[in-house]
């Protein structure tokens, strides 16, 4: 199985781009999706941030409220290290258990959309990596529009992951979702032939 980790900043454009590639024909697998699919309640996930946490981050239907924990986590650098060492083996399984999944059914590329790929080292689970890379002042102008958090908000968010150009500079292919639309489009429909053209070779 040929496999891209897509990854970036927050708001920088990786949901944009895996659609993109999914009407082009890849698999997705969403990080963060998969990440709000393992806090179900009575999950060993949610069991371990309910004890962590407290009572105080449950809505009263007893799910994980993830505006309160975003809130927290995002203000207190410890706590967000300690949620992620709760969450971060559990997404990793899903992700691995999707792949075989996927490795089973002939041919596709399989696109995983993980948005700390390089903070918690998971690049080898990836063939080649690409970053989606946008400006800073554009970064966090989408993010607000999309968000409405206020602006010190977005930027601790922006702050808690790793500087989007040092991504780029890391990346196999690098997609500059700064402009419009199409301009992102056109890169990623050139930079998904030349994919098929390395997994073929695989
Ligand atoms: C903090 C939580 C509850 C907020 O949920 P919410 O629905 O508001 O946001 P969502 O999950 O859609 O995340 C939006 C974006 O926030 C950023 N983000 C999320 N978690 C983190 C983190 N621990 N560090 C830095 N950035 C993060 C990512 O860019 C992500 O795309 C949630 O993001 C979470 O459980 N995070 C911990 C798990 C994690 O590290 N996920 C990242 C992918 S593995
Ligand atoms: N080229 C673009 N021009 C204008 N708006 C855009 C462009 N690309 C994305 N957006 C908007 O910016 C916001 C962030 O895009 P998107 O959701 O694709 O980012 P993301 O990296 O998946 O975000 P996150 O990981 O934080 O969920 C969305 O509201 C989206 O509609």
């Amino acid at each position: 199985m040929y496999v891209i980790g897509l990854t970036g900043g927050i708001a920088s454009g990786k949901s944009t781009v895996s659609k993109i590639l999914f009407e082009a024909g890849a698999f997705i697998l969403d990080a963060d999706q998969i990440a709000h699919d393992v806090v179900k309640p009575h999950s060993p996930a949610w069991a371990d941030i309910v004890n962590t946490f407290g009572k105080a981050v449950l809505c009263t239907d007893r799910t994980v409220d993830r505006r309160k924990l975003g809130n927290i986590i995002f203000q207190d650098e410890p706590a967000r290290k300690r949620l992620e060492a709760i969450m971060h083996p559990h997404v990793r399984q899903c992700i691995d258990e999707n792949l075989t999944e996927y490795a089973r059914q002939d041919g596709k590329i399989a696109v995983v959309d993980v948005p700390l790929l390089y903070e918690v080292g998971w690049q080898q689970l990836a063939n080649e990596v690409w970053v989606v890379y946008v400006e800073r002042d554009t970064q966090l102008q989408r993010l607000l529009n999309r968000n409405g958090l206020s602006p010190a908000q977005a930027r601790a968010r922006i702050a808690a992951q790793m500087d989007l150009a040092a991504k780029a500079g890391l990346a196999d292919v690098v997609i500059d979702n700064s402009r419009e639309l199409q301009y992102t489009r056109s890169q990623v429909l050139a930079a998904w032939k030349q994919a098929v053209k390395r997994a073929a070779l695989q």
